[in-house]
């Protein structure tokens, strides 16, 4: 009998051609494609192989490619809309994510190096067409020794397995490309069996490090499919790749059996002239080959020292320090020696100030400067270290000459870490949190941080990847070159720092704050550092940015990745990780407010905080609505603020909530017309008194109850501008209070009454909700001045308003150079008070 096809059956398959047709088209016009790529797609839309995706592109092609990421059964990425290419790339990984159980264990296909090599070829033209990155379910690095582990062949890997407890041998075969985080390369076994390999993180000097026909260990392989859909052996953990040179003494006879056994002087040859040419990383792997052909005495003495130059230059700041010690010979009596050692010193002595090891660093100069007290370069270096240890101890920086120094070409700064006015104490609900020292008053230094690392949009194209993460099935956009920048640095850095940043706060915990050398190398979670990542980095401004600013073009201080409302889960341009700033916790009535001088992050009170309170800043914006903010900080940091504000917001109704927003936007309205109108006799009474009504009706959508004590936010543009308008008057009583209005609504009483004690006085905090709202503070304090100013008996408090107006701006900019500003905007005030308003 015939199969009868039901008639919505019948509609599904219309609908599928005219999707496939539709999608040719799209793919033609847009992303020019070859026709036959257009026909694979095509044609897998039409054989129903795609058939649940069906409507997923259909929503794109209506460019609602939102709506399919949430149909995914991902969250809903709010900026990154995959294109289409992306979204049927993103649904194979899908798939193949999770068929993965049923592919595990199968044995593996015999392949030989020409047929990988050809399909290395495809995996490249799709990862450039795409630069798309999938992360799977995290796994853990290899953390046994080389010499625990079996050697396998490659016919020994079976799919969607991670071979713990086993190692490969193998060689490199063809090229290593490196598209976007990920390097792709071919290796072959000594059978001749072929496989693709793609690795993640992996070291800048790679190829350098695998050199074709260069046998090298690989740990616990673990065999997946490619983008491709072809098997691949996958590294996501840089550590588990091992290179010869890198080899444990006890297996460094392979490595002989590789090389022409050259003695310790050849090695030391080869290894300077690979300096002369800077092929620093070369130069690294000949002196070492020379330390185990045995090298002693002087000649020891010699390849360590020329070993801590090399270190130093590759950025490996632990072992430079180590070799450039083991290269002092302590021997007095020769006077070459000596000026060798002062070198070996000098060498160690930089190692430990760029492992921002103050203290060593002095220790190392002092010995240096036994040895030769005259020492040019040991001079100045103590110097400087020295300008570090007073930073470290009495916050002795020089803001304003940081700023200048600034560019692109040097975004980073030379500064050492304030910490001293912090504890670390554990935070009901919360985790660690950082808490005050001492008592700390508005507008002081909290803490001064330089990043673990920090990168910059124009330094890198991985500034921002497109990432498909298989565990939250989410599309975004991830800072790409930060992890891998974080990943390297790891391994490089000391044991103590290492702990540190790992234990900082991640979904996946990985490997814990455990640090562990195996092999000569500390071990890194590539995935423990990405979910790190996500949880603590910070956004910071560019600071060609920063320089410019002026007046009241204050800083901006920047949410932490993720966080900013406008661009939601777009990647910043800039961004960094601190080891000890990550601790702060949020509040949406914070007591402190970031800014960023290059990579430094100053975190300054914006309210007087009593020693044992907690420091806390807000990571999203406490003006944005509560349902904006407790989504946002539910999505990025997996917590819903408890806070009053966040209390009292969610008890009120959605219809208050919506008069409030239409009353807010319209007063932001009449605040901006309301000077321009002010000249105009016609308009000015009607539209202050337009303005005044409509003060009174946003007031009236605050519940004095609920909110008592608590912010009100979105009515500080009015009253500034009525503020103004009355001070302009000679209403003084009337500005008067209108000030002191608006600032029991940003969370503050202010007494304008008499002058006396400090600046900061005049101000005490209810809960207020700063950050943003400092700008505007400032600006109120500028019309108070200006009206106090008028009446003889209150100049003095006038002076003092302008100095709490300083104290805030500095809170916010760190810098006075913009202060001129506050004194420019009294000017344009009394340019103001020259027009007729009578
Ligand atoms: C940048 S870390 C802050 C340090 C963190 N408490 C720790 O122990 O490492 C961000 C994490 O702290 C916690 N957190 C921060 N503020 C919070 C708050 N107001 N309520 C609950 N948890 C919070 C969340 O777990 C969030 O993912």
């Amino acid at each position: 009998m015939p199969s009868r096809v039901s008639p919505e059956r019948e509609g599904l398959d219309a609908q599928r051609q005219e999707v496939a047709h539709a999608l040719a088209g799209y793919l033609q016009k847009k992303k020019r494609k070859p026709a036959s790529e257009i026909q694979i797609y095509a044609d897998r839309i039409r054989s129903g192989e795609h058939d649940d995706f069906m409507r997923q592109i259909s929503f794109a092609l209506q460019d609602q490619s939102r709506l399919i990421m949430a149909d995914l059964g991902g969250e809903p990425a709010e900026a990154q809309s995959p294109g289409i290419t992306t979204l049927l790339l993103m649904h194979d990984a899908n798939v193949q994510h999770k068929s993965a159980p049923s592919r595990q264990g199968q044995q593996r296909a015999r392949q030989d190096p020409q047929t990988v090599l050809a399909s290395l070829d495809q995996m490249v033209a799709s990862q450039k067409e795409e630069s798309f990155v999938t992360i799977p379910e995290p796994y853990l690095p290899c953390t046994a020794s080389l010499e625990s582990l079996e050697v396998i062949k490659l016919s020994h890997l079976t799919t969607e397995t991670h071979h713990r407890g086993k190692s490969l041998f193998i060689e490199r075969i063809g090229p290593l490309i490196e598209t976007s985080i990920l390097t792709l390369g071919a290796v072959k076994d000594v059978d001749g069996d072929a496989e693709a390999i793609e690795i993640y993180h992996a070291d800048p000097h790679l190829a350098d490090m695998l050199p074709p026909s260069t046998l090298f260990f690989l740990k616990e392989p673990f065999l997946t499919l490619g983008i491709n859909g072809k098997s691949v052996i996958r590294v996501d953990h840089p550590t588990d790749v091992v290179d010869i040179d890198s080899l444990p003494k006890s297996l460094s006879s392979i490595a002989s059996d590789q090389s022409a056994t050259l003695t310790a002087l050849e090695w030391k040859e080869i290894g300077n002239g690979y300096f002369t040419k800077q092929e620093y990383f070369k130069a690294g792997q000949a002196y070492q080959s020379a330390l185990k052909a045995g090298a002693e005495d002087r000649l020891r003495l010699d390849v360590s020292r020329n070993l801590a130059r090399v270190e130093l230059a590759l950025g490996k700041y632990e072992a430079a320090r180590m070799s450039a010690i083991a290269a002092v010979s302590n021997d007095g009596s020769d006077p070459n020696l000596k000026a060798l050692d002062v070198k070996a010193y000098f060498r160690a002595a930089s190692a430990s100030y760029q492992l921002r090891d103050w203290e060593q660093c002095e220790a190392d100069l002092q010995k240096l400067l036994v040895l030769s007290p005259n020492d040019d370069d040991g001079v100045r270096l103590l110097g400087r270290v020295q300008a570090r240890l007073s930073e470290q101890e009495t916050e002795s920086y020089d803001f304003l000459q940081l700023v200048k120094r600034l560019s692109r070409q040097q975004p980073r700064v030379d500064i050492a870490d304030f910490t001293k006015r912090t504890l670390i104490g554990s935070s009901k609900g919360r985790g660690r949190g950082l808490y005050a020292a001492e008592d700390i008053k508005l507008g002081e230094l909290i803490l001064v941080e330089k990043a673990f690392v920090a990168t910059f949009e124009w330094e890198s194209t991985t500034s921002s990847t497109k990432v498909y993460d298989v565990r939250p099935k989410k599309f975004d956009g991830f800072p790409a070159a930060l992890w891998q920048g974080i990943v390297q640095k790891m391994q490089h850095t000391a044991p103590q720092t290492v702990a540190e940043i790992s234990r900082l706060t991640g979904r996946y915990s990985g490997l814990g704050s455990k640090t562990l050398r195996v092999d000569g190398s500390q071990v890194v979670d590539a995935f423990q550092i990405h979910d790190i990542i996500a949880a603590n980095a910070f956004a910071i401004p560019s600071p060609a940015k920063t320089q410019k600013t002026e007046a009241f073009g204050v800083m901006k201080t920047i949410l932490p990745a993720g966080a900013d409302s406008a661009k939601a889960m777009n990647v910043p341009d800039n961004c960094a990780l601190f080891q000890y700033a990550s601790l702060v916790n949020h509040s949406c009535l914070p007591n402190a407010t970031r800014m960023f001088i290059g990579d430094a992050m100053v975190l300054r009170a914006t309210k007087g905080i009593a020693k044992g309170e907690e420091i806390l800043h807000a990571y999203v914006l406490p003006s944005l609505g509560v349902t904006q903010r407790q989504m946002r900080t539910e999505a990025v940091w997996g917590f819903r603020c408890d806070c009053k504000l966040c209390e009292a917001d969610t008890k009120e109704s959605e219809e208050v909530r919506e008069r409030r927003a239409a009353a807010e936007e319209e007063a932001g309205r009449l605040a901006n017309d309301i000077v321009t109108h002010l000249a105009d006799a016609a308009q000015r009474s009607n539209i202050i008194r337009q303005a005044e009504r409509l003060y009174a009706r946003l007031k009236g959508t605050f519940d004095p109850a609920l909110y008592e004590g608590l912010p009100r936010g979105g009515t500080t543009p009015i009253q500034a501008a009525l503020a103004q308008v009355y001070c302009l008057r000679g209403e003084q009583s009337r500005c008067k209070t209108m000030i002191v209005e608006a600032f029991d609504c940003l969370g503050w009483t202010l007494s304008l009454h008499k002058a006396g004690g400090e600046a900061r006085d005049l101000l005490s905090s209810k809960a207020s909700y700063q950050t943003r709202a400092c700008e505007e503070m400032v600006g109120l304090l500028g019309t108070a001045c200006r009206m106090l100013r008028e009446n003889k008996k209150d100049r003095k408090l006038a002076e003092q308003v302008r100095e709490l107006a300083r104290t805030i701006y500095i809170a916010l900019n760190s810098v006075d150079n913009g202060i001129g500003g506050i004194d420019a905007e009294l000017d344009s005030s009394r340019k103001m008070a020259s027009l007729p308003l009578r």
